[in-house]
């Protein structure tokens, strides 16, 4: 019998919970949904599995008891201080994320949060086992849990486990600098299935396993040893996740939210044009690129501010990381002096929200903009630019989308930009502008088409049947493609 058997076929393991706890100063607990897009495109998912979600409740301290959630059962895994510092804000934030984002910002390497990731991995494995009945799938999220399924498949062997890595996966090149390169990848092959956005990214992921541990990759499958003298097969496929489209069409039908849309334009002083960004406040994400190509546009003259307004909405995030704080000020600064030289009394030239707008918000600001812009500098998808168009009823508006996010793959309808080409993200902005409803209308079909096709449903169907089957068949990479990655391994004396 394996050890700690528990109740449920069908358990999520993510760094956070799909909500987060807040407590105020008078002590009292209230709830409210975490941010970013993996609970976006997770919750939905996991409320029609009646599955365990096992995940930090976002609050330091002792974690509370398992509770019942909008039909998941929620599991929250403790986090003390010094961890979320270490772990979470270090070596998932100051670490990973830059290296995994094409080094944007540099990452930092420190032995004691090594340390520190290695043991919250294992807490959360062990928690995910105690919820997990016999032979249960055993989902994986993300770059935070790397070592997870490693150590979930020496617990209990029984399991089937699937990893999902929503940021993209860096080329052998960058990745190789991570001093616990091997340890990461030996994390990651204790899955079945490791599933990626991109073919880009499983390409690398496939290439940096031949090059560190020199592992036999037929396609898309990796043979590795299983611990009792055979091997195992695991599968490296791209899952391009997507959004709850029939949710976010029937948000942006509501009576409330038409209403507010009207109501948006309105109080911006009814402009003719309206642009829209809306962002985590990230490095990755190019707000300042956008800013510096709008402000330009401005200067020129292209643009005037007596008709045509921004609203940036950039909400907090990892507050405490440096690289972020200097970001916001870098942001607000740069905000700051547009207003000063463009604006006038009672009407700004760049609206800028730092704080967290709630999801009938975000339809109304959808559909009232008339230019959406994505400028990220790398991105793993983009859910934003997909909710975009799903919120589009009326086949209006205009995506402008940095060819750098995994959203770029598939929304063929938007106007492709590359984000540190200044002028031609400016001469994308002004096609945008000017763009005549009738082409608007078709290439709004062409996203509308893929959004509603391709939906989140979709992305966990095909990636649960892909782990169910074995059969490891999302976007699979090309033999064509494995040859012409084809390197030696490379050893090193470091690696162990
Ligand atoms: O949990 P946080 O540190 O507050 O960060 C929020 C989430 O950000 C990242 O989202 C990614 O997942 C999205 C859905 O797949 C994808 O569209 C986006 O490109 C990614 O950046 C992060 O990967 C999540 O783990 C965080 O919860
Ligand atoms: O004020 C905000 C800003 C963003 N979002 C949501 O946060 C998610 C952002 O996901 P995305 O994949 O674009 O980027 P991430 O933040 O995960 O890197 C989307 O579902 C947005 O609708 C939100 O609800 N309120």
């Amino acid at each position: 019998m394996p050890q700690g058997v528990g109740e449920y076929d069908f358990v999520v393991v993510a760094n956070r919970l799909p909500v987060d706890r807040v407590v105020a100063d008078d002590g009292s607990v209230t709830w409210r949904t975490s941010p970013g897009g993996l609970v976006t495109a997770l919750e939905p998912v996991m409320r029609r599995a009646e599955g365990a979600w096992v995940g930090w409740s976002g609050d330091a301290g002792e974690a509370p008891a398992p509770f019942e959630g909008d039909d998941m059962h929620l599991v929250p895994v403790p986090l003390s201080e010094e961890e979320v510092s270490t772990y979470y804000e270090g070596f998932s934030n100051d670490t990973l994320w830059p290296l995994y984002h094409d080094v944007i910002a540099v990452p930092t390497y420190h032995r004691a949060w090594w340390e520190a990731y290695v043991r919250v991995n294992r807490r959360f494995a062990e928690a995910a086992a105690a919820q997990a009945s016999e032979g249960a799938t055993v989902w994986v999220q993300d770059y935070q849990l790397q070592l997870v399924p490693a150590v979930l498949r020496e617990l209990r062997p029984d399991l089937r486990i699937g990893f999902f890595n929503h940021i993209p996966f860096p080329p052998y090149e960058l990745f190789a600098q991570m001093p616990w390169r091997r340890q990461v990848i030996e994390g990651l092959l204790g899955a079945d299935l490791v599933g990626f956005q991109r073919q880009s990214d499983a390409n690398n992921f496939l290439r940096v396993c031949r090059r560190l541990l020199g592992i036999d990759s037929r396609r898309h499958r990796l043979q590795v040893a299983d611990g009792r003298g055979g091997t195992r097969e695991v599968h490296a496929a791209a899952f391009p996740i997507s959004i709850d489209t029939p949710a976010f069409e029937e948000l942006a039908a509501r009576p409330s939210v038409q209403s507010r849309v009207a109501e948006v334009r309105f109080e911006l002083g009814a402009p003719r044009k309206l642009l829209l960004g809306v962002d985590r406040l990230d490095y990755t994400k190019g707000i300042m690129h956008r800013l510096k190509a709008y402000g330009e546009l401005l200067d020129d003259g292209v643009v005037d501010p007596e008709d045509t307004v921004l609203v940036q909405v950039a909400t907090p995030s990892r507050e405490r990381v440096d690289s972020y704080r200097q970001l916001r000020d870098e942001i607000e600064l740069a905000v700051g002096r547009i207003n000063g030289e463009h604006g006038t009394i009672g009407r700004a030239a760049v609206h800028y929200l730092h704080h967290n707008q709630p999801r009938e918000e975000m339809s109304a600001l959808y559909q009232a903009a008339d230019v959406m812009l994505v400028t990220a500098l790398r991105d793993g998808m983009n859910l934003v630019a997909k909710e975009y168009a799903a919120s589009r009823l009326d086949e209006r508006g205009v995506l402008v989308l940095s060819e750098f996010t995994g959203a770029a793959d598939e929304l063929t309808g938007a106007l492709l930009v590359n984000p540190h080409d200044i002028v031609g993200l400016k001469r994308t902005m002004v096609q945008a502008l000017e763009m005549p409803d009738k082409e608007q209308a078709r290439r709004m079909r062409q996203l509308r088409r893929r959004v509603r096709t391709h939906d989140v449903t979709r992305w966990a169907e095909a990636f649960l049947s892909a782990l169910d089957t074995g059969s490891g068949s999302g976007t699979t990479v090309s033999e064509a493609e494995q040859a012409a990655t084809a390197e030696p391994t490379v050893e090193l004396a470091g690696d162990r």
